[in-house]
């Protein structure tokens, strides 16, 4: 039933003629999510201002997906500022080594030269186009599926403190350790087929995944490829925490939108002409995960 599901929403073009994807800017289809409450928390107004976020926790809102258990979505918990924050974060510093990049082995740079860098110098959108990941932390390995600790760097803090800061209000026991993460690019024709990420010793920790740019389709389904998936509409800014049973869930993404078929893209023009082009074409999506169980290390 997934890989039905994905071809349909991968042909899908626009939004409007399917009321099946749950959208949180345009809540419809309440009997399939609860708003989640959460009790008060003691926190720094400023350190809200660092990590880009809404300073009044009172103003974010967060929902629960009822047919997936443990599926968390806040709604962009993100100061405009803050989003520029994360999306130049992730454009310019994390595709700097020591952080991994699909692209390494192409010989496209100069030494001591990056992607970003590279790009803006020689005009080169194919090179722009062509990144696809970069991985920080423990380098996740696209053909063994093995974190090694002979394949590790330091995580950034800014972004292991952001996580920190998410699953602390929302109340998960244990302290969060972000020790992997994988930053996907994708442009309008990209998808994710459907996977389970299964890698980290630790499955109890939750994933966080978050999102900037371009809209996407997110399709979660249940253990099995036979189970009927959710499609919930994801947005700039916008946060989705896999944890207990849907921490082992099914999902991916058929479908990025472009900005024409999404009346609702909201884009700031109010930075420079570089960054503006980029987003124009590009959905980056942050996977934060606990590799590690606690006192393992
Ligand atoms: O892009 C997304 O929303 C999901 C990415 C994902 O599932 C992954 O990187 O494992
Ligand atoms: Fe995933």
């Amino acid at each position: 039933m997934f890989k039905e599901y994905f071809k349909f929403y991968k042909r899908m073009n626009t939004l409007d003629q399917n009321s099946d994807i749950i959208d949180f800017s345009n809540v419809v289809n309440t009997e399939l999510i609860k708003p989640k409450e959460l009790k008060y928390l003691t926190y720094n107004k400023e350190k809200l201002d660092d990590l880009g976020l809404k300073r009044d926790l009172s103003d974010w809102n967060c929902y629960e997906i009822l047919n997936i258990p443990g599926l968390i979505f806040i709604k962009n918990p993100f100061t405009p500022v803050g989003q520029k924050y994360w999306i130049k974060r992730c454009i310019v510093d994390y595709t700097k080594k020591p952080n991994r990049l699909n692209i390494d082995n192409h010989h496209f740079f100069q030494p001591g030269e990056d992607w970003w860098t590279t790009v803006n110098k020689t005009n080169n959108v194919k090179l722009r186009d062509q990144l696809r990941w970069a991985t920080l932390g423990y380098h996740h390995d696209w053909d063994t599926k093995v974190y090694s600790e002979s394949a590790k760097d330091e995580f950034p803090t800014d972004l292991s403190d952001l996580s920190k800061f998410i699953t602390k209000w929302l109340q998960f026991p244990n302290e969060f350790m972000a020790e992997a993460a994988i930053v996907n690019f994708y442009h309008p024709s990209s998808t994710l087929s459907g996977h389970i990420d299964h890698s980290e010793y630790n499955l109890s920790a939750p994933l966080l995944s978050i999102s900037f740019g371009l809209s996407a389709i997110f399709l979660i389904g249940g253990h099995s490829l036979d189970d009927k998936p959710t499609a919930v509409l994801l947005r700039s800014g916008d946060i989705i925490i896999m944890s207990k049973e849907s921490r082992l869930c099914y999902h991916g993404v058929p479908k990025v939108l472009s900005p024409k078929n999404d009346q609702d893209y909201n884009y700031d023009n109010e930075w420079e002409e570089s960054f503006k082009k980029y987003m124009q074409v590009t959905r980056i999506n942050i996977n934060v995960r606990q590799v590690n169980n606690v006192g393992n290390d």
